[in-house]
């Protein structure tokens, strides 16, 4: 269990975390989300005891995690996986770890099977991939075999394979009762691991629920409509905020108004439809619609050069 209590952490004039609450319990996903800069790294970091807080406590299994005489057998975390830069061999870097807290060297042989590691161990780390080094990160989190694991980016340079991977081995973790709180950018994969998120813009929280209130919330419901004549649905239709889209001559996908609406509108106006199918918002849809104003860093799209004017200029 991990517990924050107005959490707060400035840098000089930027507050990175703005007076946080939250609580990650045991036996579920807690996914952590938010857009660059929004504090996520900041807050782990806190829980972890690597960033002092400017204000506010945060807690593991009830203490501070300098308050653990053996903080690897309470909380496993990866951070930072490009943090192990060193020329040890993956299987000497964990057995320094476990020696510190006299782990056996059978469970640094486990994690390193669990990990996929095995092929590699023996050689040194500096010259690990980036997946790789993800999976080393991952397999010192697990080495205290800890009741709570903290994930920062853990799918970050994996393989679809490792991605995978990843999903099951949170979902396994929890299933056992543990504490899982990881943060993704990968909103498909979110969807498919979290049970319950915590969304957070600008170091304060935007919404902290279980991921199919956020879906049910936050997505507008979207119906895909198959009918054979379009352009008279959509006018039957046209109200605020029903937007449509033809995706086909007789294939619309409409935002806005449910089935029931459509096919309301479809009788009255002796529309064939021989299709409705509602789709699910996202979570991408849902989480873009929570952070918009959040969002620190906008992407632009570059202006399009005229033809032939030299796009290439300047590279
Ligand atoms: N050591 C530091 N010194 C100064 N500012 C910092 C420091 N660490 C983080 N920040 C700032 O604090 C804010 C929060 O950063 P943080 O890394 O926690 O965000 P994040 O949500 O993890 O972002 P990302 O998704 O990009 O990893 C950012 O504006 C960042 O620039």
């Amino acid at each position: 269990m991990i517990e924050a209590v107005d959490l707060s952490k400035r840098y000089g004039a930027k507050t990175a975390v703005d007076g946080i609450s939250f609580t990650v319990k045991p036996g579920r996903v807690t996914g952590f989300l938010g857009p660059n800069g929004a504090g996520k790294s900041t807050t782990m970091r806190m829980i972890v005891g690597l960033d002092n807080p400017s204000g506010g406590d945060v807690r593991v299994n009830g203490k501070h995690y300098a308050q653990h005489s053996a903080p690897l057998r309470e909380v496993g975390a990866l951070l930072d996986a490009k943090a192990v830069h060193t020329k040890r061999s993956a299987y000497n870097h964990l057995r320094a770890m476990a020696a510190t807290h006299g782990i056996p060297n059978s469970r640094v042989r486990e994690v390193i099977e669990m990990t996929g590691l095995g092929p590699v161990a023996k050689k040194r780390v500096g010259g690990f991939s980036l997946g790789m080094g993800q999976r080393l990160g991952i397999a010192c989190a697990l080495l205290g075999d800890p009741h709570t694991v903290i994930l920062d980016e853990p799918v970050n340079g994996l393989d679809p394979e490792g991605v995978q991977w990843v999903r099951h081995l949170a979902k396994g973790l929890a299933a056992e009762g543990r504490t899982v709180f990881l943060s993704s950018h990968l909103m498909s994969e979110m969807a498919l691991t979290a049970d319950h998120l915590i969304v957070i813009g600008r170091g304060r929280i935007i919404a902290d629920a279980p991921i199919s209130e956020i879906l049910d919330g936050h997505g507008q419901s979207r119906t895909r409509v198959r009918t054979d004549n379009p352009a008279e649905l959509v006018r039957a239709l046209a109200a605020d905020g029903v937007t449509s889209q033809q995706l086909e001559p007789e294939l619309l996908e409409i935002t806005g108004a449910d089935s029931r609406r459509i096919a309301e509108a479809a009788l009255a106006g002796r529309i064939l439809v021989y299709e409705l199918t509602p789709l699910q918002a996202s979570l991408e849809d849902a989480y873009m619609q929570l952070t918009t104003d959040e969002v620190e860093y906008h992407s632009h799209t570059l202006p399009q050069s005229p033809a032939g004017t030299g796009a290439e200029e300047g590279r």
